[in-house]
């Protein structure tokens, strides 16, 4: 798609990274948990749908959270998340496939494998309910999305424009995300959302992703279509290392109750 000139430079060597690394031996086969069974759940609930990210650091986090990743998914479905993403990238984002593994096997939520697959191989490392393609930085989006799905995995794939919007709808995606980051400047605008859900077909589960950081973020995506949302530094809360995920994660899921409560005081 786009020449990778443009990408900022953190961005180019996790593409780099992610070339390095080795796939795994012989294909996997999972039997995956259902995002849009996840997704329906939280709503008949009164949970605003909320993908909550183990994410120990990023390229443009404060800091970094060293705490174990499968109490820090527990927390969060604790605190009402609908399902679980793993970063498995181990250079720039401190994940590891190992910490999806246990996450997966501890909670019953459908947990998404977050990193840079860019082929077939890329995606026999570790076991998700759900796979992530940019399609940015991959070539071939419907041989990817079709090895996803014999795979047994449910593909989700991530745009951040209309091109990439149609791109995606054409190769047949059913889950798709928008980034709210821009890959060039690493920068979040929630209008990224706001421009490319207009023009999702309705039979799409659709998750805004990044940027998303106080129940006013989330009404307004929610206001926009969005079924789900993905969110990672709010709930890690980098910066605070011993920030409280259960409740980062509960005052985004109760958004949309009739009473939010204005203090952090709970019950
Ligand atoms: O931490 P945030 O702003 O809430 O964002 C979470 C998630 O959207 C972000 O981590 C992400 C979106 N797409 C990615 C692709 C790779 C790695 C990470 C990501």
């Amino acid at each position: 798609m786009n020449s990778e000139t443009e990408l900022a430079p953190a961005v180019q060597s996790i593409l780099a990274a992610a070339r390095e690394r080795s796939g795994g031996d012989g294909q996997v086969a999972v039997d995956a948990r259902s995002l849009p069974d996840a997704v329906a759940r939280a709503e008949a609930d009164g949970r605003v749908p909320i993908v909550a990210e183990v994410k120990p650091t990023s390229p443009t986090a404060d800091g970094t959270r060293a705490d174990d990743p499968v109490e820090l998914a527990q927390a969060m479905v604790d605190g009402g998340a609908a399902a679980i993403s793993v970063l498995t990238e181990p250079t720039h984002f401190g994940g590891s496939p190992e910490a999806l593994t246990r996450v997966r096997q501890a909670v019953d939520v459908p947990v998404l494998r977050k990193d840079f697959v860019l082929d077939e191989d890329g995606m026999d490392v570790v076991e998700a309910d759900l796979l992530l393609l940019i399609a940015r930085f991959v070539e071939d989006l419907d041989g990817l999305i079709a090895a996803a799905r014999e795979r047994g995995f449910q593909p989700l794939v991530e745009v951040h424009d209309r091109a990439e919007l149609e791109a995606a709808v054409e190769a047949g995606a059913d889950l798709i995300g928008v980034n709210n980051r821009d890959l060039a400047q690493l920068e979040v605008d929630l209008e990224t959302f706001e421009s490319v859900a207009p023009h999702v077909p309705d039979d799409v589960t659709l998750i805004a992703e990044s940027g998303i950081s106080s129940p006013a973020d989330v009404r307004q995506m929610r206001e926009a279509g969005a079924d789900a949302l993905l969110v990672g530094s709010a709930i890690m809360d980098h910066g605070a290392g011993d920030s409280d995920v259960t409740e980062n994660t509960r005052r985004l899921a109760r958004a949309e109750a009739e009473s939010e409560p204005r203090s952090e005081s709970t019950e």
